[in-house]
């Protein structure tokens, strides 16, 4: 088996990145001081929010054989607990991203850090004008990406990753809409969570229609989100295998419409972790490897 590689959201998760909450938020004073600068909804709870990551890594540990945490670090905030978004992990090595949120500029450095210290080989980064992060992207299948060019992704940051994706995968790019504007983060995945080979949760009414023609065209199965359970990130469901997934607890239409699709549905608590900061289990975790 390959040592690293995640060119799929859907394969068997078999090494993964994350940053525990403890580590990113540092504590109540930090929170207190930032969360609306970084365009939270609300104020955190710390100890609410410890007590949700306990139970959200709970679920991760006893199904991904190899976990690591990046440590806590000076120069990074509350949202580089969204490990997914730094940084992607391709089968030639990982790319570090230029991340569109200013805030966070710093945190692809930390994974990069990370990387090097447990041998992952390095393809390149996103730089200079270029603009991404990994909430807009989605892989279609192992050598097809989706990338969205968005308030956090730019046109450059598209052309940088197509040099360096040559010979290994192909990027389809889509615009994203506009929607509330760049104060609030709207990613491509915002919309769409692969959750089997051929099937995934969408909330089609934000989806480009070439997108969404291009799923249909591969014969995906779209299992939609309904308006209700759009704030409540129904549309975030991390797939820890084909048919396995996670998602935040209080989405019980989109919840019975996967089990119908044949999905088996694992939950965790998420109103601190996940609804206030706007990052559900896709951008808390960042798979290195997938079967
Ligand atoms: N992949 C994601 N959707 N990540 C969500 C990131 C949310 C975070 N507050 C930000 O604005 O960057």
């Amino acid at each position: 088996m390959k040592p690293w590689g995640a060119q799929s959201e859907v394969g068997k998760i078999e090494k993964i990145m994350v940053k525990r909450a403890e580590d990113a938020y540092g504590s109540q004073e930090v929170l207190d001081s930032c969360w609306r600068d970084l365009g939270y909804t609300e104020r955190v709870n710390y100890s609410k929010a410890m007590d949700e990551y306990d139970a959200f890594l709970s679920v991760i540990k006893s199904h991904v054989p190899e976990v690591f945490c990046l440590p806590s670090q000076e120069g990074t905030g509350p949202d580089s607990m969204y490990a997914r978004d730094s940084c992607m992990v391709t089968d030639k090595g990982y790319v570090l991203f230029n991340m569109g949120k200013p805030q966070r500029r710093t945190e692809a450095t930390e994974a990069g850090r990370l990387f090097d210290s447990i041998g992952l080989p390095r393809l390149g980064a996103i730089e200079g004008e270029g603009t991404m992060e990994a909430g807009d992207m989605a892989w279609l299948d192992e050598s097809t990406l989706a990338v969205g060019i968005s308030y956090r992704t730019n046109p450059e940051g598209v052309r940088q990753l197509r040099d360096l994706a040559a010979g290994n995968f192909e990027v389809l790019d889509y615009p994203i809409p506009h929607w509330n504007g760049p104060e609030e983060c709207l990613h491509l995945m915002s919309f769409i969570s692969p959750v089997d080979h051929k099937a995934a949760v969408v909330y089609s009414r934000q989806m480009p229609v070439t997108f969404r023609q291009e799923l249909l065209h591969r014969g995906y199965n779209l299992i939609e989100v309904p308006d209700q359970e759009y704030d409540t990130m129904a549309c975030n469901v991390l797939a820890l295998e084909p048919g396995l997934v996670l998602m935040i607890e209080g989405n019980p239409i989109t919840k019975g419409r996967l089990q119908e699709a044949g999905m088996e549905v694992l939950e965790f608590p998420g109103t601190e972790i996940c609804w206030k900061g706007g990052g559900g289990p896709t951008c808390l975790t960042r798979p290195l490897l997938r079967k």
